[in-house]
């Protein structure tokens, strides 16, 4: 199942004093009633330019964005505000009272509270209610679309929200996010009635999931620790295949050491090689996830190697703008459901975070119900729901196609709980032949999803099923990794190899021989078989 591998806008004129908002005044700036923030003139006549390769006298507005020296770093530059920030974050113990005053500056290194209870990125959200819903719904929707630095990215788009205070000098992208949020039509009529399903494809992505869009605020932090001097030699994470890529790349992009943690022979081979050739320092351990975890927790309270798993909160400031987004591109309208595969449990609370700043600050009325799905041989979540959380256990997890979320002891259980708690939220399971078969049925529909979407499916169809999940309800299904990292576990479903299991939905290859008359014979059968009957 898993392979091993011996190599291895708006209406707020008068609230104009918003520091960001220095283009107003930018004389390039010349929209009416703009909102545009900290936007470079990218799409404006730039009458000082001296490049213009038009030879007529006609402006070409689209070209000379820039002066020609000027890189989009250095464009960014000459368009910052003076004007001082307002917006601040901080940690803080998770979920703490309202009389707790234990706070850290973003520019500690900690990842644990006193108590050794998870943190969590608090807001000045007081600063950010300054501005209403509207505004902010126009901010992020006037960056979309952009090669702005560093607002290209979905999640930098929303950098006041993220990390406010970080110099844009610092930050590290791939300009990640803005993932296509698809209109599941077949898939969604074929097998489940419906017409309002959506899969939000996270995992179409610089690395192939969603973890670039917490990465790239981590490593953009270190990068910040860095230019301060802490102690920060490396980045490390233990990994089941896509943290790893992640955090190899961006600290490739940022010429910083990465040190990666797989448990042996348990993630995909595609896996494997992305931080072998992103020149990442890889130790292959002879353990699973949760073994390796809990080596680099220890690890990284020794060594000067900064710790890149959602245990720290930063990553789940990124991970929320894919909650953002989905509310964005349905024009702010919240849809009923969204379904996440779970495994060390960060992103469900992600999702959470990002629905509920919207919801606070106004840009939407209220929050989707929340599924997380699991796999049935790594369910721990599950089974803590299934008691009514009363008692949670860790487990061993067992092997699972979903091999990304293999984890039994996962570092984020509080938060999940909290997010299910405070959505109204629901846990679902996925044998291995039901991840597998979802997994190949939407594939049948012109997807190519990953075993850990075919979790989150399966979630849905047994939600609809039951009847909790209605025939009209919008529902976005989050897809957390890109198909092609898992192209082993379609080859072994579509050969029919795998061991107890019927793989209905197989389309195995038919071999034929190389004369005209057999392939004239099966093209027949086929097209007879594939005849409307009238
Ligand atoms: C592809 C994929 N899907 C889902 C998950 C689960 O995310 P989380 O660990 O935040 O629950 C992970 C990683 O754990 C993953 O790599
Ligand atoms: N699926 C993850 C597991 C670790 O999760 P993290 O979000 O805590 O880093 C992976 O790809 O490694």
């Amino acid at each position: 199942m898993v392979y091993s591998c011996s190599l291895f806008h708006s209406s707020l004129a008068s609230k104009s004093n918003f520091p960001l908002l220095h283009h107003r005044n930018h004389p390039k700036f010349n929209r009416p009633a703009p909102i545009v923030i900290s936007c470079s003139s990218s799409s404006t006549f730039d009458p000082s330019s001296t490049t213009s390769s038009s030879n007529n006298n006609t402006p070409s507005p689209q070209k000379n964005r820039r002066l020609a020296d000027e890189n989009i770093r250095d464009e960014a530059r000459r368009h910052r505000s003076t004007a001082k920030n307002t917006l601040s974050a901080k940690y803080v113990p998770f979920n703490a009272g309202p009389d707790c005053t234990e706070s850290y500056s973003l520019d500690e290194i900690v990842y644990r509270s006193r108590s050794g209870g998870l943190l969590d990125v608090q807001h000045d959200m007081e600063a950010l209610k300054k501005f209403d819903g509207a505004y902010w719904r126009e901010l992020f929707d006037s960056r979309v679309g952009k090669t702005t630095w560093p607002y290209g990215s979905g999640v930098w788009s929303k950098k006041e929200w993220v990390l406010p205070e970080i110099d844009p000098d610092d930050i590290v992208s791939a300009f990640e996010g803005n993932s296509n949020l698809f209109w599941a039509e077949r898939f969604g009529k074929q097998f489940l009635g419906m017409n309002d399903l959506w899969v939000k494809h996270c995992g179409i992505s610089h690395t192939g999931s969603f973890k670039d869009l917490g990465m790239t605020v981590l490593v953009s932090q270190v990068n910040r620790l860095r230019k301060l001097k802490r102690p920060v030699v490396g980045v490390g994470c233990a990994s089941t295949g896509d943290t790893s890529a992640a955090l190899s790349a961006y600290c490739a992009a940022a010429g910083i050491p990465s040190i990666v943690f797989l448990p042996a022979n348990k993630i995909s081979i595609a896996q494997l090689v992305q931080p072998i050739a992103n020149g990442a320092f890889v130790l292959s351990i002879d353990t699973d996830f949760d073994g390796c975890m809990k080596l680099i927790r220890e690890v990284t309270a020794e060594l000067p190697i900064y710790l890149a798993n959602s245990l720290n909160s930063l990553r789940l400031e990124g991970q929320k703008t894919a909650a953002i987004e989905i509310l964005q591109q349905f024009d702010w309208e919240v849809p009923d459901w969204v379904i996440v595969p779970g495994g060390n449990l960060g992103n469900i609370y992600a999702f959470y975070k990002g629905f509920k700043m919207c919801q606070e600050l106004g840009l939407v009325d209220r929050i989707p119900r929340l599924v997380c799905a699991q796999a049935a041989n790594a369910n721990p979540l599950y089974l803590y729901y299934k008691s009514e959380w009363n008692e949670f256990k860790a487990v061993k997890a067992n092997t699972t196609f979903a091999s990304a979320i293999q984890i039994g002891d996962p570092v984020s259980i509080d938060r999940a709980v909290y997010a299910l708690k405070n959505s109204n939220g629901i846990v679902e399971e996925a044998t291995e032949e039901e991840l597998m078969d979802a997994m190949a049925q939407a594939d049948s529909t012109g997807m190519f999803i990953c075993p850990h979407t075919g979790v989150a499916l399966t979630a849905l169809m047994k939600l609809r099923k039951s009847g909790v999940i209605g025939a009209g309800d919008r529902t976005v299904v989050v897809s957390t990794a890109h198909g092609l990292k898992f192209t082993q576990s379609k080859v072994d479903y579509h050969s029919k190899e795998i061991p107890d299991m019927a793989c209905q939905f197989a389309n195995p290859p038919m071999q034929v021989k190389a004369d005209f008359g057999s392939v004239m014979d099966v093209l027949m059968k086929y097209l007879g078989d594939k005849a409307p009957k009238h």
